[in-house]
């Protein structure tokens, strides 16, 4: 009995750290994330801080929540800070503890799914807004905050959607962001630009034949062949990485995912039977500076070449480039005056800022960057393990405390900033 009042005072408490554990424990999970409680908890959040709400429903079963802040000038340009409501899927026997649960250790690492991917930065925003409002601080342009779904798993449902409908361009957005990285080090990371995502099928045929028999042009040979000629492709770019001239997410990664052949029996296989037909996945990631043209070339030529009995389909996951025909990166320098303002920013909270770097991962912020608007990825864990996607995920309640003064400080910053009036 003592015991059980004590839980239920535990969950009653109202702090910025149980905030933040009652967000990760809405399983929102793919393949069927639990949106809908998603989005009650956060406009609950919401409506104690006064913040205006709307839903919008581009796709079935994906909301779409926009919270807004409005300025005391609502004809500025206004600012956009996102976040996934989505998270990949856990394996709960890999954990310590239920990715659900969220404990929280006596180091006070709260572990569960989605604590740097990317809950922590959705309920900060909140609580961001939350203390400038004690404060009685008052935005000149306008803020908004969004939570999308489908994230993880492309986007195409979520962020995709929203960023061509007219009620997104009526927020009239000059500058937003979107999630970063974990760093083990002292710095901030921050991101202005991600690589691309292709997924690549590739399939040979060949002739078939007893399994004793050595010949030309099985499926099989003709495949593996294939397999040869990208793992060397892929040696290339990694020892560009290796040897220093590139970071992982400047060069074209090439990894395999699957490989599918064989004629199945009861017991596995059929073993002495050389089958007809063999395909591999891969997936591929496109820095901003690559050729695309180039690329689909070597697949269509050296990769999975006619001649060779081979087919390919090449699925091109989200644009290349913006609608002017640039590359979908973000300046960060002078010439871009968010920047600037960005870095005093954080440079105001005594926070460093590591080198800009593309994001080797892709996020929904190439829909923003598609339409011309500057979006930096940035989420202000330091001293932290990179474990996103990972087992046992979890964030210092430290860190995640000092990452709500940052955006404090991001927040007052940007909304008072007058002289980008693009
Ligand atoms: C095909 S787009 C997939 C987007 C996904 N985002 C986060 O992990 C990614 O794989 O990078
Ligand atoms: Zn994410
Ligand atoms: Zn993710």
């Amino acid at each position: 009995q003592q015991q059980h009042s004590h839980v239920e005072e535990e969950e009653e408490e109202d702090d910025p750290i149980s905030r933040f554990r009652n967000y990760l424990r809405i399983n929102t999970a793919h393949p069927s994330p639990d949106y809908s409680s998603a989005v009650s908890y956060l406009l609950s959040q919401a409506n104690s801080l006064g913040l205006q709400s709307r839903t919008f429903h581009f796709s079935l079963n994906n909301p779409i929540l926009l919270l807004t802040w409005l300025g005391s000038d609502p004809s500025l340009p206004s600012i956009l800070f996102n976040s996934h409501l989505d998270s990949v899927p856990a394996e709960p026997s890999k954990w310590t503890h239920p990715p659900f649960s969220a404990v929280k250790t006596q180091d006070g690492r709260i572990f569960a799914r989605g604590a740097q991917d990317d809950k922590c930065i959705g309920m900060q925003y909140l609580e961001a807004i939350r203390n400038l409002k004690a404060k009685n601080f008052q935005p000149t342009r306008t803020l908004h905050l969004s939570y999308v779904p489908n994230e993880e798993v492309g986007g195409f449902e979520g962020m995709a959607k929203f960023a061509v409908s007219q009620e997104f361009k009526d927020l009239n957005l000059g500058f937003a962001m979107d999630e970063g990285q974990a760093n083990p080090g002292e710095e901030f990371r921050v991101f202005y630009a991600d690589r691309s995502p292709w997924e690549l099928v590739i399939k040979a045929k060949g002739t078939p034949g007893h399994g004793s028999r050595m010949y030309d042009n099985s499926a099989m040979e003709n495949l593996m062949k294939s397999v040869d000629i990208i793992s060397r492709f892929r040696e290339s770019q990694f020892d560009v990485v290796k040897s220093g001239r590139a970071a992982n997410s400047e060069v074209i990664s090439v990894n395999p995912v699957y490989l599918k052949s064989g004629i199945p029996s009861p017991t596995g296989f059929v073993m002495n039977m050389q089958p007809s037909e063999a395909e591999a996945g891969f997936d591929l990631r496109l820095p901003p500076t690559a050729d695309p043209d180039l690329l689909k070339k070597r697949i269509a030529e050296e990769w999975a070449p006619a001649v060779r009995n081979m087919t390919y389909k090449i699925l091109e996951k989200g644009p290349l480039r913006d609608y002017l025909g640039h590359p979908l990166l973000t300046l960060t320098n002078d010439s871009n005056p968010w920047w600037s303002v960005f870095e005093e920013s954080i440079a105001a909270v005594g926070g460093k800022l590591s080198k800009p770097e593309i994001l080797a991962s892709t996020t929904d912020a190439r829909y923003l960057r598609q339409l011309g608007i500057p979006v930096v990825g940035f989420s202000p864990m330091m001293n932290t393990p990179i474990l996103l996607h990972d087992h046992n995920e979890f964030l210092k309640d430290t860190v995640y405390l000092n990452g709500i003064k940052v955006y404090e400080s991001i927040f007052s910053t940007l909304s008072s900033f007058l002289k980008a009036s693009q």
